[in-house]
């Protein structure tokens, strides 16, 4: 049973879904199509390309967005969203939303949600599909978790190995009662509008976990807290705020301590979604690498438990500079300004991942161009991302000539400071950060770098290629 549903997609093939950034909710039949992927792969290759100038802007937050249409559909009253990220990931949580009888859907170039209220969700008519998105999956468990409703949740074959217990185990001490095969999805997770309030330090530092179990809080009477020990992306607690929930931030002896007054009222706003800073840094990274290059990314989100990449380029000498720093609904922005660099080895500490956690894989890239060693810390999470990041991201530098090593949670890449030989092909493993990471690889190593399927890139930055391409960046047949 378990087979036949990995990796199960509803609705439209792949191929089929691409007329608009939204369709319509059909509501599918709970029937199973045979588990068809993610299509045929789509193989690129980068080539060397001379200095990358301009002045543009990326698509808006992807982290920021999936918490726009959750927060809009729980409010009283409709949301409009400015610069919604529309990639795959986003557009199926405006489809889930749609599903629970919060329709998202586009007007004009805004998005506009209607709320149902907090604890006004109803039942989908079938499975709900959450392609290739953790977050998607994961914190819609928390919304769903205090709505007397019941969700089949699937996925795409790598949201399908991605542990969900981190979730489920506090939505479960709440009262959420799970069915499924251990914690994989598929899963049919049933809420309850009758859950106990907990309070609960996270085993590991994600913003996922803390962020459903807010949500769960959220529609829970009485308070809910969660303790983190190292700072995770806030910008649950952030647009909570926003809505008008009540959540209180205070140090706590684990760490700080975060919680939520359940049953508050929300009430629709106006988001305006800045630029994606794990977006913007496949640019910055192209530039740092790309000599002659000088590029600015405008109106990027700099919010600190964002940024830890930014700090690390800039500490391994490069000219990265945060231009106009201002202050758009309730999160800080700026400009990034970026020059071709001369960059050394440094040591990442463990403490830093969780600012960063989905950029070492472009991190790892770049060090390859730097004269020294580079030391990453405290990657244990990257083994249960969108694929085993740690493990690609070292078969990917040494099919291309860069000595590197995993050793526990700690990457090192050494860097000779001359260059970097390329010539080989990556596997990505349906995952987008590590198609873009060595497509940036590409265009400043010797010779052509490949990756095996770009088809991921759309879950998380559609218009990269173009982007690229926009500033100067030479793309090609796959040469493998
Ligand atoms: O909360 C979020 O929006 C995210 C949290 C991170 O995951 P974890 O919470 O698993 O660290 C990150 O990797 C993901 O891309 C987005
Ligand atoms: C890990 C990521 O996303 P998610 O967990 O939402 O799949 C990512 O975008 O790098």
């Amino acid at each position: 049973m378990k087979d036949r549903w990995r990796g199960a997609r509803f609705g439209r093939p792949r191929h089929a879904r691409k007329k608009g950034p939204f369709q319509p909710v059909t509501h599918p039949k709970p029937h199973v199509e045979p588990a068809a992927p993610h299509g045929d792969p789509h193989p690129l290759a980068a080539l060397k390309s001379g200095p990358l100038k301009g002045e543009i802007a990326v698509p808006g937050d992807k982290s920021i967005s999936h918490r726009a249409l959750m927060l809009g559909g729980l409010a009283t009253g409709r949301t409009r969203i400015r610069g919604l990220l529309e990639s795959e990931d986003v557009i199926n949580t405006a489809r889930a939303m749609t599903a629970l009888g919060a329709p998202a859907q586009k007007n004009g170039d805004v998005w506009e949600v209607l709320g149902r209220g907090t604890g006004g969700l109803r039942n989908p008519e079938g499975p709900i599909d959450f392609g290739n998105s953790g977050t998607g999956a994961r914190l819609m468990m928390g919304v769903i978790a205090p709505h007397d409703v019941t969700v089949t949740m699937v996925g795409d074959a790598s949201l399908s190995k991605r542990p969900m217990a981190r979730v489920l185990g506090p939505l479960k001490a709440m009262g959420v009662n799970v069915e499924g095969e251990g914690d994989r999805l598929p899963l049919t997770v049933r809420g309850s509008s009758r859950l106990a309030p907990i309070h609960y330090v996270l085993p590991v530092p994600s913003a996922q976990v803390k962020s459903a179990v807010l949500l769960a809080g959220l529609g829970t009477a009485g308070e809910t807290s969660v303790v983190e020990r190292e700072a995770t992306r806030d910008h649950t607690e952030r647009m909570l705020r926003y809505f008008g929930a009540e959540v209180a931030t205070a140090p706590a002896p684990e760490g700080t301590r975060i919680s939520v007054r359940g049953q508050s009222e929300l009430t629709g706003r106006d988001i305006a979604v800045p630029g994606d800073p794990s977006s913007a840094a496949f640019l910055v990274a192209a530039a740092l690498i790309v000599p002659g290059s000088e590029v600015t990314v405008r109106g990027i989100l700099v919010n600190p438990t964002r940024t830890g990449l930014y700090t690390t380029l800039q500490e391994m000498g490069g000219d990265v500079v945060f231009l106009n720093q201002r202050e758009e609904g309730g999160e800080p922005v700026a400009d990034i300004r970026v020059r071709y660099s001369e960059l050394s080895g440094v040591t990442v500490p463990a403490e830093r991942a969780p600012s960063m956690i989905d950029e070492y894989p472009m991190l790892a890239v770049v060090a390859a161009f730097a004269r020294g060693v580079t030391r990453m810390e405290g990657l244990a999470e990257l083994k249960v991302k969108e694929s085993d990041r740690l493990a690609a991201t070292v078969a990917g530098l040494l099919a291309n000539g860069v000595t590197t090593e995993a050793s526990g949670d700690t990457l090192t890449v050494e860097g000779s400071g001359r260059g970097v030989p390329g010539g080989g092909l990556v596997a990505t493993h349906l995952d987008h950060r590590m198609a873009m990471a060595f497509l940036v690889m590409g265009l400043a190593s010797d010779a052509p770098v490949t990756v095996d399927d770009t088809a991921m890139i759309a879950t998380s930055f559609p218009t990269f290629q173009s982007l690229m391409e926009g500033i100067g960046a030479r793309f090609g047949e796959a040469t493998k």
